[in-house]
């Protein structure tokens, strides 16, 4: 009995090409079934790059006994190496499991969310409140506010705060059009683009450019107005249903919005760490002082 061949990490190989005589799919045997003796390491391309990994249109489950190769009896021609996007990993690690099934519960739970991404959806109706909703969490109001509030303001603790505010929602939008560029995740298939005022990045969907604002911005305001009970809970709920509506929007997936929640309160942390005061930014504020 041939013992299985092996690669340079002594781990054995996927026997795609057939091996010697008797593998059905070798000189036309009858079955044309091939037998995979192991899954092969994905580090290890060099030892066998044909067998290593299979183009998912050459698997077995394609084509069945018609593996390409020279005639029979004569020494097998391999294929030239496949480019790596057309590669089928046969041993992902424990981690790409968990990643691609994430992944796909993501998009599932996200489609099942969607309820109002068209106005024929189930929840359809609901769409303009939604919508008005995805305003109240857009850069331009906040921005805009912000800056009109801190031409209206007279004292200087409240310049300080609005000062900060503004570099807060700058850092932001740098940091969301960064990281979509980076990223580059498509929005869902069921979203329509017809969003206000969107710039180029905003194609891309993780991470949610609303649910980061909508975080920073309540934490922002939790901290540095003194609020009633009630009013607290509003933002924070505020906060929630603007995320929410982004999935119910079929703007985004849900890890999209769950990371955004998440990188907009890192935000707050990282301009609280920052803070400008007169002290430490003394141009900025007497270059507004002077305006
Ligand atoms: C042009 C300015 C100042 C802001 C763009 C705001 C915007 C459209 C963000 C996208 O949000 P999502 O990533 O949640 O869809």
């Amino acid at each position: 009995m041939p013992s299985p061949r092996r690669n340079a990490e002594g781990r054995p190989l996927a026997a795609c090409a057939p091996s010697s005589s008797g593998s059905p799919a070798h000189g036309g045997g009858g079955g044309g079934r091939f037998e995979f003796q192991s899954l092969l390491s994905s580090r290890a391309p060099g030892a066998d790059p044909t067998c290593a990994r299979l183009r998912a249109s050459e698997s077995p489950v394609h084509r069945r006994g018609s593996f390409p190769l020279a005639g029979a009896g004569s020494s097998p021609a391999l294929p030239p190496p496949l480019p790596e996007e057309d590669r089928m990993d046969l041993n992902p690690s424990f981690l790409g499991i968990a990643l691609r099934s994430l992944l796909a519960i993501d998009l599932w739970l996200s489609k099942k969310l969607g309820v109002c991404a068209g106005e024929s959806s189930s929840w359809g109706s609901v769409r303009p409140l939604m919508k008005l909703l995805e305003i109240s969490g857009h850069g331009i109001p906040w921005l805009l506010g912000t800056l009109y509030c801190l031409s209206r303001s007279d004292s200087c603790a409240g310049r300080e705060v609005l000062m900060n505010l503004l570099f807060s929602l700058l850092l932001d939008l740098l940091l969301v059009a960064l990281i979509k560029g980076l990223v580059r995740r498509r929005r869902p298939a069921h979203n329509q683009m017809d969003m206000f005022f969107t710039l180029s990045v905003d194609k891309y969907s993780f991470p949610s450019g609303h649910a980061t604002r909508a975080a920073l911005v309540s934490r922002f305001i939790l901290n540095h107005l003194v609020l009633a009970i009630p009013l607290r809970v509003l933002v924070v709920l505020w906060a929630f249903i603007l995320g929410l509506s982004r999935v119910m929007l079929g703007r985004h997936n849900v890890t999209d919005v769950a990371f955004g929640f998440f990188l907009g309160y890192m935000q707050y942390s990282i301009v609280d760490y920052c803070w400008l005061s007169p002290h430490n930014a003394p141009v900025l504020f007497v270059l507004w002082n002077q305006q």
